[in-house]
């Protein structure tokens, strides 16, 4: 289980275990950059020890939503709590309970994989040796053992990735925000990742990932949010989002109203004779 799981917002009635508070309770969340509606007004909970997806087209809001739940955006307006404590009063109970991967990931780019993993070992007050066993079983399952004295700046994008996620997992946090994380990893590392979330989350621990791969994300998760110009579209477990449609990619596409844009004559130089 996670280090620091209580039951903070959670109900308790004599004799029966508290239900746990939601991962994350969203209210009313607003924001705007100047006339852009990023995030227009969304109230969404999602539940705890799930694997959920957060899913939308480009533009939709779903990184700046994360960023925001994560603390590291400020609202317009709204309220979000996570694992029952207000992200903007309570920053520090926050982030000890989260662990992220965010967009454009920045990394220190001088320290080595595995310094990396030390530092944030220790800024996370964990005692040397444990952030050592940690690191070394974190490195390894993620076959990052050979490249642990690497500087991060000569690390690919897929390692980067991978260094990332360990990066946000070596404290254990009690729910996991990932941003685009198969983004650039290889079928064999996306695999590895993917075993290492499963794990994590079979343990009562909360992912919420954003991706634009469908079938990515209903081969992962429980339970999936749509969002589209700033607005949740749909929310609920696989099944019920998926309603009667054949994959979530179809529910997907009917949901957002995206019909496939049809080109007419508007390309009609591309391919033609040279
Ligand atoms: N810092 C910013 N300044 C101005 N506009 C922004 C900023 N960040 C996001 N936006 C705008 O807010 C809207 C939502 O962007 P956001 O990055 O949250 O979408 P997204 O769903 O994560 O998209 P993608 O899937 O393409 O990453 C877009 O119209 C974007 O142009």
């Amino acid at each position: 289980m996670p280090d620091q799981a209580d039951s903070a917002g959670g109900t308790e009635t004599a004799g029966v275990a508290p239900t746990p508070p939601p991962a994350v309770r969203v209210e009313g969340l607003w924001k705007r950059f100047g006339e852009q509606v990023a995030v227009a007004g969304i109230d969404l909970e999602l539940p705890a020890g799930k694997f959920i997806g957060l899913v939308g087209p480009n533009g939709a809001g779903k990184t700046t939503t994360l960023s925001m739940v994560t603390g590291l955006l400020r609202p317009d307006m709204g309220r979000i709590e996570v694992a029952g404590h207000d992200v903007w009063r309570d920053p520090v109970e926050v982030k000890s309970r989260i662990g992220v991967l965010p967009e454009g990931l920045r990394l220190f780019e001088r320290l080595s994989g595995r310094e990396l993993l030390a530092y944030n070992g220790r800024l996370r007050g964990l005692p040397g040796a444990e952030v050592d066993k940690r690191a070394t079983q974190l490195l390894d399952v993620l076959d990052l053992a050979g490249a642990q004295h690497k500087l991060v700046v000569d690390y690919s994008t897929g390692m980067r990735k991978k260094i990332g996620l360990a990066s946000a997992l070596l404290h254990n946090p009690e729910v996991l925000f990932l941003d685009e994380p198969f983004e650039g990893v290889d079928p064999v590392s996306a695999q590895t990742i993917r075993g290492v979330l499963e794990r994590y989350t079979r343990s009562g621990a909360t992912v919420v990932f954003s991706s634009h791969v469908m079938e990515l994300v209903e081969s992962l998760c429980d339970w999936v949010a749509v969002m589209a110009a700033g607005r949740i579209r749909a929310r609920g477990t696989l099944t019920e989002v998926r309603g009667e449609a054949a994959s979530l990619q179809d529910a997907f596409l009917e949901l957002v109203g995206a019909g496939v844009r049809d080109t007419g004559d508007s390309l009609d130089w591309l391919g033609g004779a040279r």
